[in-house]
Parts: structure tokens; sequence; C-alpha cells
């Protein structure tokens, strides 16, 4: 049977507590006669239990109803697996305490589930949608003007975590927001819970319902207060990832269409790559010389870098055949926060990664990545400058969707090194390892850039600024591969070990400013 449904059921919980305070009250003295030691907890409940009990108040509030069934559940039933004893003879306390239990329970017809206690936390919310209380007066135990004992800061977490769990994420940050004023308000002293901890709680809430505006605003100025804590910072930089990626999905919603302008840049049909970018640096390599360039409408900010036959028939084909037994599909889903949640597939094609580790060929690629961007590329399984060789091959109408690379919050869970070890994806090194016949082009709309695909051709272009924040600007898709098949290789180059590195040639972007 159910306990909450009914005032009439709570208020027989309530007029046979008395019942068990004195079955306690027996055990502890039946120990104390023992000459045994009485659980810390068990005292002070039934310290605190002693009190209610006497003062016998009617359970009108949903708060009353909360308190009561939460002593129920929790505490009464913590007593009892304190005091169980599987070697106890028939006399012993113990033995009496829990039989007290047993005969409480079928007088009662059951005792309270958790199921009874959600149950009344789910009512709370519900009433607080009707009527609109003030969640901070509720904290201390007040519905209007009806004031009953106040809730502690555990058990308003308690409240806040089983609203999350029921997927009422809402009610759960704006109560915990409650929470937060109060204790910084003192109005609640000597909380367990202190406030950084409390603003994370409700930050990781507002990421998990796609507002990672919201947690940048709350946890801004506490990692500026806070410079030392290290858990604090780390949420700080992954928010500020999330925001920066859901805010340039966003704008692109606005800007009418998901990706219209992706779709016309893909459709555009400019004359030869070579044509149109102009040499910007030549480079003499032991093996093959590279031609450098900037992309097609070269005029942007910031640039997008072409490398001409910087990798040999040679190595695309090792490429290609070492992967094509490894290749798997690869979906990744659109999540357009912010505004409408619409998932997509983001991609259709297929991927496999190579280790340089276990490929060694692939380190002489590596090391001419090194020498064209400055940067150090070495893959390493732990603190890596740079990551395995993803490569992918698009198949009919494959396609990768306007997406950053930069990794942000969700990649620490991805294939590559620990963003936390070696930090995120700070530059994309992008080769063709095939020609396309039509389509398939790499487009960046938001800087009118477009790179068409080339075998043995490499793009490049850094995906954060200098201080590690994500550029928005680098969003790009692989246009849809109309008719041929389209292979892509990339090398993505990890922010760790880059310090002191000036890049060749590749400053300019370093140095741009933020818009
Ligand atoms: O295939 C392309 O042109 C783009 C691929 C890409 O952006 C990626 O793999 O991250
Ligand atoms: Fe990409």
């Amino acid at each position: 049977m159910d306990f909450y449904s009914s005032i009439f059921t709570l208020t027989k919980l309530s007029e046979n507590e008395s019942k068990l305070v004195t079955a306690l009250q027996r055990f502890i003295a039946a120990q104390e006669v023992e000459g045994q030691s009485i659980d810390g907890f068990v005292k002070e409940f039934l310290k605190t239990t002693e009190k209610i009990v006497e003062d016998a108040k009617p359970i009108h509030s949903p708060i009353d109803a909360f308190h009561l069934l939460k002593r129920w559940v929790d505490d009464w039933q913590k007593c009892f697996d304190i005091a169980l004893c599987s070697e106890c003879t028939i006399d012993e306390p113990e033995i009496e305490f829990n039989s007290s239990r047993s005969i409480i329970e079928s007088r009662l017809g059951g005792w309270p589930q958790r199921s009874d206690l959600d149950a009344t936390v789910e009512a709370i919310f519900r009433l607080w949608d009707v009527y609109e209380f003030d969640l901070r007066d509720f904290l201390h135990g007040k519905i209007f003007k009806y004031q009953t004992e106040p809730l502690t800061p555990l058990e308003a977490i308690y409240i806040a975590n089983k609203a999350e769990d029921a997927k009422n994420s809402y009610n759960s940050i704006k109560f915990l927001e409650a929470l937060l004023h109060e204790i910084e308000d003192g109005t609640l002293p000597n909380s367990p819970v202190d406030t950084t901890k409390l603003s994370r709680m409700i930050a990781s809430a507002y990421n998990r319902n796609n507002m990672p505006w919201k947690s940048v605003e709350l946890l801004k100025e506490r990692a500026k207060e806070e410079p030392e804590n290290k858990r604090l910072q780390n949420d700080f930089k992954k928010t500020k990832y999330k925001y920066y990626y859901a805010d340039a999905i966003h704008e692109d919603l606005l800007r009418g269409g998901n990706d219209k302008k992706y779709k016309a840049l893909c459709r555009k049909n400019l004359k030869s790559q070579k044509a149109l970018s102009k040499l910007f640096c030549f480079y003499k390599t032991t093996d093959i010389p590279i031609f450098f360039v900037k992309a097609e409408l070269a005029n942007i900010k910031p640039n997008i870098y072409l490398f001409h036959d910087v990798i040999s028939d040679n190595e695309v084909a090792f490429l290609r055949n070492s992967s094509s037994e490894m290749l798997t599909r690869s979906t990744v889903l659109q999540d357009l926060s912010k505004g409408t949640m619409d998932v997509a597939e983001n991609r259709i094609s297929r991927t496999a990664w190579l280790s340089d580790i276990q490929y060694p060929k692939l380190k002489k690629i590596t090391s001419r990545v090194k020498m064209i961007t400055g940067l150090e590329t070495e893959y390493k399984e732990r603190f890596s400058n740079s990551e395995q060789y993803q490569v992918l091959n698009y198949g009919v109408g494959g396609m990768y969707r306007p997406h950053l690379d930069a990794l942000y919050e969700a990649a620490s869970k991805s294939s590559g090194p620990d963003t936390t070890e070696s930090g995120d994806r700070i530059a994309t090194v992008m080769f063709y390892l095939s020609d396309v016949m039509y389509g398939g082009a790499t487009v960046f709309p938001k800087v009118n850039a477009r790179v068409s695909v080339k075998k043995g051709s490499a793009a490049f272009w850094y995906n954060t600024y200098l201080d590690g924040e994500v550029d928005t600007r680098m969003w790009h898709a692989g246009c849809p591969v109309l008719v041929g098949s389209k292979w892509v290789s990339n090398k993505w180059i990890r922010e760790n070990g880059q310090l002191f590195k000036k890049p060749c040639g590749l400053k300019q972007h370093l140095q741009d400013t933020k818009l």
C-alpha cells in the first residue's frame, strides 16, 4: 500500500512514530546497560525525533509529509540496519528493537517505501507549478504564511536530485538556485554544502539541458574568485567550449535555415584551386617539394592554408589500403542546442583510425606536418601532440554537415587522446586522398571559403584562438559527394606541447584577435 496518497495514512504514520521512539529508547538503554557504545547517528536522530513526537504537530503541509516520509524511509530504516545483528540471540536488544519494526509494519499494513517519498517530491513540484509559492521561503519551511519545519540543505539537494531524476530539470535548477541564494545570503548557516559545489551542480544541470551560456554566467565569477580550484577551472573551461559550440549552431539556425549558406558554397563551381590561390611559400623537403598556398577566396581571415603535393601517391595508397579493412560506419548526431532540438545524422561516412605507433611509416608524414606547420605533431598514447590519422571515406551522397573540429566538452569520451592530458584540437590538417568528380568540397560557410578536393593536397587551419577558446568561425562541412568516392585523412593537432611554437608563415592567424 502507499502512504503518500492520503493525509489519513500519513497521520497514521505520524501516530505510530511514538512507538518507534519508545522502542529506540529501550534499545539504547539496554545497550548502555551492556556497556556498548551507541552509534552517533542513532543518538542524534533519537534526540530530534523525541522532540517531534512530543510536539505531535499535524501533517498539513507537503513539507511535513516530506519530513515524515524521509524519516521513515531513510532514518528509521538506517537505525534498524545499524541494529541488525545476525548472531544475536533472541533476548538481545537488537532483536527486540527490530521486532518492534515488524509489529508496527504489520499494524500499518506495510512500511513506507521510497516511491512514497518520491511521489511527495513530485507533489511538491506540482504544487509549485500551480501556486508559484516562493522557493526560498519553502526552504525555510514556509508556504505562503503557513510555517512548518525548515528543510536542511541536504534535504533540499535530495528534492532537487529527485526532480532531475524525473527529467524535471527546470524544477531542479530553480530549487538549487534558491538554495544557493539562501546559503549566499547567510540564512542557512553551517550548511554542509558550499556555494562552489552548488554552483558546479547548477552549471552542470544547465549544461545537460543545453543552456551552457547559463553555466558560463554562473561559473565565470566563481572561477575568477577561486583560481586554485582545479575542478572549478576545468568545469569553466569545458563549459565555455560547449557554449561557443552551441552559440555557433544557434547563429547558424538564425541565419535562415540550418545550412543554406553551406549548400550554396557546395554548389559554387569555382575555377581551379591553383589558379585562384597565390603562392605563399615554398618548401624544399628531402623527399617532395610542397607548394604552400592560401585557400581559395584567399582574402579571408582567419586563413585556411592549402598545401599541394604534400603527400605522395604511395603514402595515399598506404593510408587508404591500411584503413579499408577497418572502416566502420560513423554517425555523429547533430544536437542543435538552443532553439529546436533536432537530432539529425551529421555525418555519413566510414572511418578508421591509424596510429603512428602501429604504422611507423606514418611518422614520416607526421614529421612533414611538423615542418610545414611549425607545430609539434608527435603522436603518443598520453600527453600527445596530435591524434592518430583518421581516415574517412564517403559513400554516395556521403557528407559531413557543418561542425567544429574542436572537441569542447564531450570529447574526452572520444577515441582520441584524453583532452585533460593533451588538450583540445587546436589545428586540423586534412589530407585529400582522392579526387572527386563532382561535389565533396570542404566549405567554411562563416568565412565564405571553399577547398575543392584534390588528391595529394592538404588543408590546414586553426580551430582555437591562442588562448584556447574555440574559434567558431571555423565552422565547416564536407559537401555531399555527387559523383565519385572521396577519401580524406585528418591529423588533428593538440594543444599539448605547443606553447613556445612559432609556426612558419602561419603567425597571422595566431595574432588574429577575437571578433
Ligand atoms: O570531408 C571533409 O571535407 C571535411 C571533413 C571534416 O571536416 C572532418 O572530418 O572533421
Ligand atoms: Fe571537420
